[in-house]
């Protein structure tokens, strides 16, 4: 099995913040999803979709699919990309991040062991933008038998490698590698700054 072959993309919420169907977000015509397809396809060998609406990628050579454990959340949907994934460990990723860092990803993945690796804030991580081995299934199947559904608060209790804040700023000071579209005001910041960066 290869180690670092799949990239997991989560495409199943319900984007209630945002008020309309994140995984169509369009960005200056395109769609969001699509860029972010174009920009991770050359480093791994599968890419992974987890949707609740798989009649939308009909014809792309993605391989998609859908959550097995229902109306769950992110985990849901780590859960069955993770069960898909023909490598050890995914990159898992949202659909609403426009500015995913390759040479963060690089330096995780060289930084990966044991059950994933992910980036610590103080107390919090940034779950998306993260690696996570298939391992971790039987674990996120007995957390989601409870009612609990925080990706931070299950991972406390696995073996993950944390990068710290300070080694992820090197990689983007502003912590806009981070940056997730959630509502109509993160979008229009997001149009509004990526404007103003390419007319300067
Ligand atoms: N497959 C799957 N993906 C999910 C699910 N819930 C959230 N996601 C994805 O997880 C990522 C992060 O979720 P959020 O940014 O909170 O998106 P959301 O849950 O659609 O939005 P809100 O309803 O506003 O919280 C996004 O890529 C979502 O599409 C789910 O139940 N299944
Ligand atoms: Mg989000």
């Amino acid at each position: 099995m290869k180690l670092f072959g799949t990239c997991i993309i989560l495409a199943g919420g319900k984007s209630s913040r945002m008020g309309f169907d994140k995984q169509f977000l369009k960005v200056d015509k395109r769609r969001l999803m699509y860029s972010i397809i174009q920009k991770l396809e050359d480093e791994f060998d599968e890419i992974i979709i987890v949707t609740n609406k798989p009649q939308h990628y009909i014809g792309l050579s993605q391989k998609i699919t859908m959550d097995i454990l229902k109306e769950k959340g992110p985990l849901g949907g780590i859960h069955a990309g993770l069960k898909l994934a023909k490598s050890q460990y995914s990159f898992v990723i949202a659909c609403d991040m426009p500015n995913i860092n390759l040479e963060y990803m690089r330096y995780m993945r060289l930084n990966t062991s044991a059950m994933g690796c992910t980036t610590r804030f103080g107390n919090w991580i940034e779950p998306f933008g993260s690696f996570y081995s298939k391992e971790i299934v039987p674990d996120i199947e007995s957390y989601l038998k409870t009612e609990k559904r925080s990706i931070n608060h299950l991972l406390m209790d696995l073996d993950i490698n944390y990068i710290e804040e300070k080694k992820a700023r090197e990689f983007s000071p502003n912590w806009d590698m981070f940056l997730n579209l959630n509502t109509q005001d993160d979008l229009e910041n997001f149009l509004n700054n990526t404007q103003r960066e390419s007319c300067s």
